[in-house]
């Protein structure tokens, strides 16, 4: 069952025009900053237009991408029941195999930076994904750096922050089946922040993925050929809370299937991500965080694996002790 006020059209998702942002005027190139500086703020969510990754190759990597899912048991036995950080995961559900709403989500995730890891099949696979793998991490990496201008930080600062030159990057695809429930639709991902950087998705034209944005549920349309643009925990500790992770989870329906292809960049499991200097020095709050490795905030998340609202950033502060954290800096 769904819940949550859903709203539609009442709200505009921001967008930032790629081309702009990297080619643009001075005039044009200072607006986008801006456009992208208060998409985080506001919403920690955003479409990213014209940002030349082809079509065909998105097309391409969501076809290769549903074989693999549609082989037979016996050819990717090796993936199922993965742990988290193997290299290749094949599974259903969130992330837990009691999860309830296991038969609302079938997924493959891999591994593809700074290894690359990928099925041996379809062949073609491999060409597709590699490809699609290094032009979204070039997207993602200069949208770090444009988040660096926009927070009035030099450019770097943000990528070196995250330590972003030892990222890694996984793809995934989720594959939402029909949902033919008398309720009509069903929450098939419950609410959650990712606990990456950044994740790009797009999807097959079916909509389905909602952001929490004011208290309220916006369903995201996309305008044709953008990406989403979701920022996870990461973003929000290095930027001591000053950009948002998105609260967001994935509803079906209406009796078509649905699905996502993602893209995502995150640091390495042992980097320890705190809040950039710069940005607590100005701040009333420091956030309740005092550096996570990586590899505890994924613990965390799949803690926070019930449709209960909690995301993995309450789990950490959980385990931590929030007031511990939470300092006034006055
Ligand atoms: O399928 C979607 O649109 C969202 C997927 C998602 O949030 C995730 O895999 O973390
Ligand atoms: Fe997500």
């Amino acid at each position: 069952m769904l819940s949550g006020k859903v709203a539609c059209g009442e709200y505009n998702i921001p967008v930032v025009d790629f081309k702009l942002l990297v080619n643009g005027t001075t005039d044009q190139r200072s607006q986008a900053i801006r456009d992208l500086g208060r998409a985080c703020e506001d919403w920690g969510f955003f479409m990213v237009i014209n940002h030349g990754v082809p079509e065909a190759l998105k097309e391409a990597v969501m076809k290769a991408f549903s074989e693999v899912l549609s082989l037979p048991e016996e050819e990717t036995a090796e993936y199922l029941e993965a742990a988290s950080m193997d290299p290749i995961q094949i599974g259903t559900g969130y992330y837990s195999a009691t999860d309830e709403a296991q038969h609302l989500r079938h997924y493959l995730k891999m591994f593809v930076h700074p290894e690359f890891h990928c099925p041996a099949k379809p062949e073609r696979l491999r060409d597709i994904a590699a490809k699609f793998a290094t032009q979204t991490r070039h997207l993602m990496q200069q949208l770090a750096m444009a988040i660096s201008e926009s927070l009035g930080l030099h450019d770097g600062r943000i990528p070196q922050a995250l330590n972003l030159d030892s990222s890694i990057q996984m793809l995934a695809q989720n594959h939402y089946p029909e949902y033919t429930g008398t309720d009509g639709v069903a929450t098939a991902l419950p609410p959650h922040t990712d606990p990456g950087i950044f994740a790009l998705i797009f999807q097959n034209g079916v909509d389905g993925l909602q952001v929490q944005h004011n208290g309220q549920w916006i369903l995201a349309t996309p305008v044709p050929g953008a990406f989403f643009v979701l920022a996870g925990d990461q973003l929000e500790i290095v930027t001591n809370e000053r950009y948002r992770a998105v609260i967001h989870r994935a509803v079906i329906g209406h009796e078509q299937t649905r699905t996502s292809v993602i893209s995502m960049l995150a640091p390495c499991p042992d980097a320890v991500i705190e809040p950039v200097q710069e940005l607590v020095a100005g701040s009333r709050v420091r956030v309740g965080f005092r550096g996570i490795k990586f590899r505890d905030n994924i613990i965390a998340h799949q803690r926070s694996n019930r449709a209960n609202g909690q995301t993995a950033k309450d789990v950490v502060r959980a385990q931590d002790g929030v007031t511990a954290h939470t300092e006034q800096c006055l």
